[in-house]
């Protein structure tokens, strides 16, 4: 999937061919960026990218012509991507939205800095406005590079052999189980016995037990979302009084 992202700041996206998962899908090519600085398609002497606001207060705003012209060259190295906006303006992102992206041709992402961007770029030249949360942050390459980290690692191969994205908590509509490693005891800690008895069945059943509780107990909200079977009420259920003897 191609990448392309428009920001004043593309030295920022360097962190993203250090190492892990997007490293390596850049470096196999099963994801690749491109940066664009709208300060490239600035004009005249000054090549400026922002200017006052019109109506007075704070700050300043991205001019529209050098991020529309940004915006059209992207466009037209990526036939068929979308203009994604990442602002806090947007509709929040969450799995579902990820996986709707991992499926697209490629995607265009719009880092604002200052106080925004002229908003006639949403009219004209923007297709999405997303938010990764309800907060305000300094400048949208961090969102950008939560959504490509997000995306990158549903695409096929980007987790390599041994595991997949499905198994990711929240793709599933649920919390992640808990996770034990070595030491099986440590300051009077005891991993659960079920994850040392190598009955795979049952350390299967208690981790979708533990999700589902888990998800029950701190996003009731993700819980009224979906439907169980007669096997993960009994579960869940079990779990809620199991909590409350
Ligand atoms: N939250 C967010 N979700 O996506 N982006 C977010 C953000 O906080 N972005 C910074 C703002 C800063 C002013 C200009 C526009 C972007």
């Amino acid at each position: 999937m191609r990448f392309d992202v428009i920001t004043l700041f593309p030295e920022q996206f360097r962190i993203l061919s250090g190492e892990g998962v997007v490293a390596r899908a850049l470096g196999s090519g099963i994801a690749e960026l491109h940066l664009w600085n709208p300060r490239d398609f600035a004009l005249g002497a000054h090549r400026r990218v922002d200017d006052r606001p019109y109506g007075g207060g704070p700050g300043m705003v991205m001019l529209f012509e050098p991020l529309a012209a940004a915006i059209a060259a992207a466009r037209a190295a990526s036939p068929g991507a979308q203009v994604a906006y990442l602002s806090p303006q947007g509709r929040t992102l969450d799995q579902q939205a990820m996986i709707d992206f991992a499926s697209a041709p490629g995607w265009i992402l719009l880092a604002g800095r200052y106080e925004g961007i002229d908003e006639r770029l949403l009219a004209s030249c923007i297709d999405q406005e997303w938010s990764i949360g309800d907060y305000v942050l300094s400048g949208g390459e961090l969102p950008a590079m939560v959504v490509m980290d997000a995306v990158i690692r549903l695409l096929p191969g980007a987790l390599g052999h041994e595991r997949s994205a499905c198994e990711d908590s929240h793709m599933n509509g649920l919390l992640d189980c808990p996770h034990f490693s070595r030491p099986e005891q440590i300051d009077g800690l005891r991993v659960p016995e079920v994850l040392l008895s190598g009955d795979h069945g049952a350390i299967a059943r208690w981790r979708r037990q533990q999700a589902l509780g888990r998800t029950w107990l701190r996003r009731p909200d993700l819980l009224a979302k979906m439907t169980l079977d007669n096997d993960e009420q009994q579960l869940l259920q079990d779990f809620i009084q199991a909590r409350q003897a």
